[in-house]
């Protein structure tokens, strides 16, 4: 197993560029599946995840045809199995974004149950109760969820209990080729969404109302070919931004987005930080300011994203002061804490709110990367700690930071990889 070596050595001050969205890709690469025709899809992140995602659909019988800059033509025409197995599934829970497309062309799927993994429980009954309203069969058995369909899906409305961005996703998708009307009521509204349902539009679907709570789709017979590129990552743009707060520095990052990332960017201006946005661009400099803390409670788009929270404590854990962060999405989103507790830091877990007490200084330590924004955590921790730090199980970062090192060297950080 890889590992990362990184020595702090102080304020970050570079400029970056962000990839394209791994939580926009996977869900656009499985909507792929939906057309008759080859779908060109570019801006792709070079990342763990997609790799697994064009195995799985290599598995159905879907040849991706590489093109330059990471661009990739896919032919959902090809399937010739509709299986996704527990192999592949496990790697990555983002599979079961083929179980509505699969289901809604091909009248049957068969996707291994994704189970539960580091940061909570996550099921997928949302997913298949939604797939029930439509007309579908789902059985789950052995550990698989086999669902189908006689003929079409039939349009429904769908209310959805919680707020879920892939079961949306799923949902969106199925609905594009299902007989009728689907309302989705109480639906995701993150920007990854938008950006799916921008690519179906493309490739023929009717849907409106995405970015809102409650999206119609209005299904047709079949999807085209097309050509989309990814949105910027939203989430790695706010690591980097993190970074450089936490480091008392300076970074402009590139080829990104600031409307999508409006209450990350209120919290770091919050924190201290002057924050300048430009065409494609955002810059944030703490012209050597200590962060001062700042309260967090993550919940769905458009307030503050889980998938940042994790940065934000390594942001207050060196902050002037005191602070608490609500994890209201997850259950166990937390493990990040006692690693950077082994750096130094000071933070006490209460349920679902860690409470924080900024130190001047953390110090480096041999720390374990437990899930993707954990591992992104400590690893922007250990570029301002003293000394040297050890990152271990770094295959959680490879899912959703493309070249992780090269980048963060280009912001002045002394970090290494040890193949393992
Ligand atoms: C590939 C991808 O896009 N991953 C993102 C997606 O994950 P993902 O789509 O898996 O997360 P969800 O939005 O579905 O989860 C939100 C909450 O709903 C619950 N739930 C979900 C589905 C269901 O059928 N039943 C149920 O109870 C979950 O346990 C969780 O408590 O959104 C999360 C929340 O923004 C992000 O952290 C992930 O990065
Ligand atoms: C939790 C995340 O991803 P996934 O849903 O793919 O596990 C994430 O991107 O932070």
């Amino acid at each position: 197993m890889d590992k990362l070596i990184i020595t702090g050595n102080g304020p970050v001050d570079g400029e970056v560029w962000a990839s394209g969205a791994k939580n926009a890709a996977l869900p656009i690469l499985c909507a792929t599946l939906l057309a008759d025709e080859p779908v060109v899809i570019g801006n792709l992140p070079h990342l763990q995840d997609i790799t697994t995602t064009l195995e799985l659909l290599g598995r159905m019988g879907v040849e991706p045809v590489m093109g330059e800059k990471m661009t990739i033509q896919l032919d959902g025409s090809q399937v010739k199995d509709c299986h996704a197995p527990y192999e592949l599934v496990k790697k990555m829970r983002a599979s079961i974004l083929v179980l509505g497309p699969l289901l809604a062309h091909f009248g049957h799927a068969d996707v291994s149950l994704p189970g539960g993994c580091a940061i909570g429980s996550r099921p997928v009954d949302l997913h298949i109760r939604g797939l029930e309203a439509m007309g579908a069969e789902v059985r789950v058995e052995n550990g698989y969820i086999r669902a189908q369909v006689d003929g079409r899906l039939n349009g429904a409305t769908i209310f959805f209990d919680t707020v879920t961005v892939t079961g949306t996703e799923n949902l969106l998708m199925a609905a594009t080729l299902a007989s009728g009307t689907t309302v989705l009521e109480n639906a995701a509204r993150e920007p990854e969404v938008v950006d799916l349902a921008e690519c179906l539009i493309k490739m023929g679907a009717r849907i409106s109302g995405h970015g809102s709570d409650t999206i119609l789709i209005e299904g047709v017979e079949r999807l085209h070919g097309a050509y989309h590129d990814v949105m910027p990552d939203r989430i790695e743009t706010g690591t980097f931004l993190v970074a450089a707060a936490l480091s008392r520095g300076k970074v402009r990052v590139r080829s990104t987005r600031a409307d999508i990332l409006e209450a990350v960017l209120a919290k770091l201006e919050e924190a201290g930080a002057r924050i300048t946005i430009g065409d494609g661009w955002i810059e944030l400099d703490m012209e050597g300011r200590r962060p001062r803390p700042v309260n967090i409670r993550t919940a769905p788009y458009p307030a503050f994203p889980t998938d940042m929270q994790a940065q934000f404590v390594a942001l207050n854990a060196v902050a002037d002061g005191t602070s608490r962060v609500v994890e209201t999405i997850f259950e166990n989103r937390f493990m990040h804490v006692q690693e950077l507790n082994r750096m130094g830091a000071k933070i006490a877990l209460e349920g679902n709110t860690a409470m924080i007490t900024g130190v001047e200084r953390l110090s480096g330590a041999p720390v374990m990367a437990t899930d993707l924004r954990a591992s992104a955590s400590l690893v922007i921790a250990a570029m301002m700690a003293d000394g040297e730090t050890l990152v271990d199980r770094i295959y959680h970062i490879d899912r959703g930071y493309e070249c992780i090192e090269e980048k963060l060297q280009l912001l002045g950080a002394r970090i290494r990889r040890i193949p393992g």
